[in-house]
């Protein structure tokens, strides 16, 4: 059993007021438990591509030096939501990933860049300020192999199927739909992604912010290997905690043996 904690964290423009409300939320998903935290995409600024810039910072900075103090301190691996990142004038979404001790086991710079353009209801474009990242990432941790992806990520489901094909037991999503696409797509892109991989799929949000320029969806969701919720929350600040029964992913593996039955003969040519 591994106990998962999404901190829906409501994000303001003050990152030093950030980065305390995650150290205090993160003590007490540790003091009831849990074993990994959760920290939504873009946790320490507000989310827009007019903030990237301004709130930017290296890889190793003042955020990352926080993250790594606050899992050291509570004693669980983070998944330290996202930041925007600069290298060499480059901007980056980028998830941090910490140990227990505090040590840095992975990084994954947002790979799918949010660009949408949906008439009358949400236009966003990442990419006019941040460049993509490069890779795909997986994490090992004690209680197994995690894969982290950030929110758009999410609709593409090479990166899920990959993570749970080199034996992944979660996909993992600090993310920040909006109320557009957040109602139709936020819950069910993750129970797609749960079975189709057999796998658990968590995906964390910022709480709403109404006064902020984008209105996060919230709703912080884990799901289990059968596609089912295992716990969810509203938009208001919240911790979600689940306990992952690694049993049920062999189980559902079992008797549902997809993943042996796929067909790559015939799959080919699909980047064609
Ligand atoms: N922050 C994001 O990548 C948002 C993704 C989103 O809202 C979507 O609909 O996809």
């Amino acid at each position: 059993m591994v106990k998962l904690a999404l901190v829906q964290l409501l994000v303001s423009s003050n990152k030093q007021q950030n980065l305390k409300r995650a150290a205090t939320l993160i003590k007490e998903a540790a003091n009831k438990g849990a074993n990994i935290v959760v920290l939504p995409e873009c946790f320490n600024s507000p989310y827009g591509i007019q903030y990237f810039e301004e709130y930017a910072e290296e890889l190793h900075g003042e955020t990352a030096r926080a993250l790594s103090a606050m899992a050291k301190e509570s004693n669980v691996y983070l998944i330290g939501g996202s930041f925007p990142e600069i290298q060499f004038g480059k901007y980056y979404n980028t998830c941090t990933i910490w140990n227990r001790v505090g040590e840095l086991i992975g990084t994954h710079r947002k790979v799918h860049l949010f660009d949408i353009d949906i008439p009358g209801k949400i236009t966003f474009q990442e990419s006019k300020v941040l460049s993509p990242g490069n890779e795909l990432t997986l994490v090992d941790t004690e209680h197994g192999t995690i894969g982290v992806g950030i929110c758009y990520d999410i609709r593409f489901p090479e990166m899920a199927m990959i993570a749970a094909r080199k034996g992944a037991f979660a996909m993992i999503y600090p993310g920040a739909f909006n109320t557009t696409t957040g109602p139709l797509h936020w819950e069910l892109l993750q129970r797609a992604r749960a079975v189709d991989n057999q796998m658990f799929v968590a995906a964390c949000s910022p709480a709403r912010d109404t006064s902020a320029t984008y209105h996060a969806w919230g709703h912080s969701t884990v799901v289990d290997p059968m596609g089912k919720v295992l716990a969810t929350t509203e938009e208001s600040e919240a911790i979600v905690e689940a306990e992952l029964d690694i049993e049920e992913m062999k189980n559902a593996r079992t008797s549902i043996p997809v993943s042996f039955q796929r067909r790559f003969d015939l799959y080919k040519n699909v980047a064609e």
